[in-house]
């Protein structure tokens, strides 16, 4: 569906000198995916997205979409390929002096629909996003969500094949921003819309996305299944930015004065299920006390993280009972031994 091939973009910097924002990116986008790209400030993911819709042309490179190479458009076939490629935006970049109607009718009118299609379609795709009520609403009266839910059916009211979106809920609270990825995911399953979604957060990725690209200083460092890349981060960059969003660490403190071994235990899947510490204490005779941890659920998989102390009257039993967990679980990480 989408297709980029050693994609690069260069900004001028003035005295003949240049800023290379993206840097030899190639990657496929299969036609249904939700397709995030993550990454700190400036590593170039706007810059990259704008490819997507030529809002910004490569220097160097190909975009395809839909099997047009938008790269290569210009004038007319370009505003045409645009019109099946959807765009929200962090600031959702309505019109103010017009209605919630009138700014996702502009979209219509833009893209050629008769007058008569266009009031119906309007009204559908408003229910649709849950604003059937707000249609004579002007945005200046509408709350962050409500505003974004606007831009989402501005933005799929002309049956694009893919929608891009840039941080979309960055300037949201946590409670509107899982409303607004809740409709998206709606969107991406009901009307089969591809969705690529810029964010720096993982929590974004890990909530909605398929599979992820990891930017840093304009290049894709990691690209995978979204459980993949929590489950087994390669790249340092990338590892930092799982660590922080499972943000797992202990106190130094309290660290000191813990007595017996501390491990810090991944389970992936089945293991996450299973009561794998609790029968270790009985098999082994030792205890297991839970410092930190969560399991959380990406997509249908679990993927656990528990930082444990374990106590024994034997450190032979200690060492058995470590044999076994690792044995059983995805990773074991012995933080002191
Ligand atoms: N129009 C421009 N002219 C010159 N340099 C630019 C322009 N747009 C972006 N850049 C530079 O390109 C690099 C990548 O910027 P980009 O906005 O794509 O990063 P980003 O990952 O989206 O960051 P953020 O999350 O802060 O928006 C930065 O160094 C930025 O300063």
């Amino acid at each position: 569906m989408i297709e980029l091939e050693n994609v690069c973009v260069d900004f001028d910097a003035g005295q003949g000198r240049h800023t290379r924002a993206v840097e030899g990116v190639s990657l496929k986008i299969a036609a249904g995916e939700i397709f995030g790209i993550v990454g700190t400030s400036g590593a170039g993911k706007s810059t990259l997205l704008r490819t997507l819709n030529a809002l910004q042309q490569p220097s160097e490179g190909r975009v395809t979409v839909n099997g047009v190479t938008l790269s290569t458009l210009r004038g007319a076939p370009l505003r045409k390929a645009r019109q099946r490629i959807g765009m929200i935006f962090q600031h959702f970049n309505l019109m103010h002096t017009r209605t919630v109607a009138q700014n996702v009718a502009f979209s219509l009118k833009a893209a050629g629909w008769a007058r008569a299609d266009i009031a119906p379609r309007v009204a559908e795709i408003l229910h649709l996003v849950g604003l059937a009520d707000k249609a004579n609403r002007f945005p200046v009266q509408l709350s962050g969500g409500q505003k974004q839910r606007v831009g989402i059916a501005r933005a799929i009211a002309n049956h694009p094949d893919v929608l891009l979106c840039d941080e979309p809920t960055s300037a949201l609270d946590l409670e509107t921003s899982a409303n607004i990825l809740e409709l998206l995911r709606e969107i991406n399953a009901q009307l089969g819309i591809t969705i690529v979604l810029i964010t720096h957060e993982m929590n974004v990725i890990k909530s909605i996305c398929d599979r992820v690209a990891v930017m840093s200083a304009g290049k894709v460092v990691e690209l995978g299944d979204v459980f993949d890349i929590f489950a087994r981060p390669q790249h340092e960059f990338t590892r930092q930015l799982v660590a922080h969003t499972l943000n797992l660490a202990l106190p130094e403190r309290l660290q000191q004065h813990l007595q017996g071994t501390l491990l810090k235990i991944q389970f992936i899947g089945d293991s996450a299920e299973q009561p794998v510490l609790s029968e270790v204490a009985v098999q082994f005779g030792v205890a297991v006390n839970i410092l930190h941890g969560k399991i959380d659920y990406i997509g249908e998989r679990a993927l656990g993280v528990l930082v444990v102390q374990i106590t024994a009257a034997t450190p032979q039993a200690v060492e058995n009972a470590v044999a076994q967990i690792q044995a059983r679980t995805a990773q074991v990480e012995v933080i002191r031994g």
